[in-house]
């Protein structure tokens, strides 16, 4: 079949679709009969033969490929044998939506898909390079060196110690309980939990410790964690604590084995000290774990948020440090890390700009909070408050004071909110308070660049912006942006 025909399409109809670019979300896009179709793991240029999966929008479809009739040459064989071509949709494991295209395409589709989302709702024209991190960097430095040297190098990087090119690297994995008691991931796009024999993205610690192929009964899912430190913990998430979102104080809300089979003790709100106090020598709470970037540690809780890839934390860190414009930059302004978590990107600011910098961390979750205050105990001049970032920043509008905002028009604005961006209640609010920058790490390209064109919109400019690949063979990308006063 073709994608030039008068007669209907129905469900489930196999049809041969070219594949033009690609799309935010992983999928690629194809047109039938004038109409988009979404097309799940395809490489643009190819022509495959693919299941339609979803008809019920009229403004675009959704399909499987099922066959590839013109591979592209970027087509590999898929790094998670589990979620490739050979098993039927249904079956494929969610979670490395690129891992059947080669690396460096991976990132050029990445960038374009940044590029894209920047010029149609950012209203920027800049073409954006995905930076390689960690030993995929090295790896690509590695692969250049012999092709400068006439080595022959295919494009191909083979790097050393037989590591497969973007593979264990996740510090953080959940799996899910099948009906069955099977531990597995959920198939792409749907709920339906899969058998797997590998976790190729992980850690080979996480990988090991997932035990893939037992049978759970008293937990829906389960929360794989290694640390910087090599320390492994294996958290059973019940019913109750999934449905209930489940966090303690502690922002624990499971069962927890460290290292071989040890199992923590059940905790209450009062095993809480906060983390100034664990600082200052009380005894260590059994759900707090501590990361390590460069000489700096941080605690926080076992299942709270941390970066994934294991060299997230230090690349951002890095880019936090290295973007903001010192220029602009003034130690005693009202400087803040907003959506901070355990202080990471508060520390990366005052680590740069010195013991004298005030710095406020705003984060929602309250056990973060209390770990960000033992984490930022150091600097003087930084504290943590927990409070939804949206209504922080509407009080301040409401009570500064005029010394309080010239503060805050001097200040700095380190964010990383979730997915969804910052949006633009929060923007307007930061454009309202005049702030001096905005050092914007962004996870989600297409929420970056909606924000980036409410700030363009409110008198400021998109000025420094790089981008890393921290989530290999998925269609993730992290990006650091600096937006200034126009
Ligand atoms: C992407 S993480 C960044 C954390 C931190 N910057 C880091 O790198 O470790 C986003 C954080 O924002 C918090 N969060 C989500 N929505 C929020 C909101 N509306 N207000 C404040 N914090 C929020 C989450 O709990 C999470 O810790």
């Amino acid at each position: 079949m073709s994608e030039d025909r008068d007669d209907p399409v129905s469900p489930s109809e196999l049809v041969e679709l070219q594949i033009n670019n690609v799309a935010h979300g992983g999928v690629m896009v194809a047109r039938l009969d004038g109409r988009v179709v979404f097309v799940a793991d395809a490489v643009p240029g190819e022509r495959v033969l693919a299941r339609i999966a979803d008809d019920s929008k009229s403004s675009f479809w959704r399909a499987d490929t099922i066959e590839v009739l013109e591979a592209s040459p970027a087509r590999v064989p898929h790094v998670w044998p589990a979620a490739g071509l050979e098993r039927a949709p249904a079956e494929r494991a969610g979670g490395a939506e690129f891992g059947h295209i080669a690396l460096e395409r991976q990132r050029s589709l990445k960038g374009e898909v940044l590029t894209d989302a920047l010029r149609r709702m950012g209203g920027v024209d800049r073409a954006v390079e995905v930076e390689a991190v960690g030993a995929d960097a090295h790896a690509d430095a590695d692969a250049d060196a012999d092709a400068d040297a006439g080595a022959g190098a295919d494009g191909a990087p083979e790097p050393a110690g037989g590591r497969v090119a973007g593979t264990g690297w996740r510090t953080r994995v959940r799996l899910h309980v099948g009906p069955d008691g099977r531990v597995g991931p959920y198939a792409a796009r749907s709920h339906q939990v899969v058998p797997v024999d590998d976790l190729p993205l992980a850690t080979p610690a996480l990988e090991q410790a997932a035990a893939l192929g037992r049978r759970v009964h008293d937990a829906v899912a389960v929360e794989l964690v290694e640390t910087s430190q090599g320390e492994v913990r294996v958290i059973r998430v019940t019913e109750e604590q999934s449905k209930t979102g489940g966090r303690s104080r502690a922002g624990a809300k499971g069962r927890s084995e460290r290292g071989r089979g040890r199992r923590a003790p059940a905790r209450t709100g009062s095993d809480v000290a906060s983390a100034r106090g664990a600082a200052a020598g009380t005894p260590p709470n059994p759900a707090t774990i501590v990361e390590r970037v460069g000489e700096r540690e941080f605690r926080l809780a076992e299942n709270g948020f941390w970066q994934v890839h294991r060299d997230a934390a230090a690349t951002l860190s890095d880019a936090v440090k290295s973007l903001t414009r010192e220029d602009l930059f003034d130690p005693r302004a009202a400087n803040h890390d907003l959506y901070g978590g355990v202080g990471l990107l508060a520390a990366a600011i005052g680590d740069r700009f010195g013991p004298a910098t005030r710095i406020t961390s705003v984060e929602s979750d309250a056990a973060a909070t209390d770990y960000a205050s033992g984490n930022l105990a150091e600097w003087v001049g930084a504290r943590a408050v927990t409070a939804r970032v949206d209504r922080y920043l509407a009080d301040l509008e409401r009570q500064a004071s005029p010394d309080d905002r010239r503060r805050l028009a001097a200040a700095t604005m380190v964010i990383d909110p979730p997915r969804s961006g910052a949006g633009k209640e929060v923007v307007s609010s930061l454009a309202r308070l005049g702030v001096a920058q905005v050092v914007y790490v962004a996870c989600d390209p297409v929420a970056f660049a909606r924000d980036v064109g409410t700030f363009r919109e409110a008198g400021y400019e998109l000025d420094a912006l790089r981008a890393f690949d921290l989530f290999p063979h998925t269609h993730h990308v992290e990006s650091v942006g600096v937006l200034v006063r126009a």
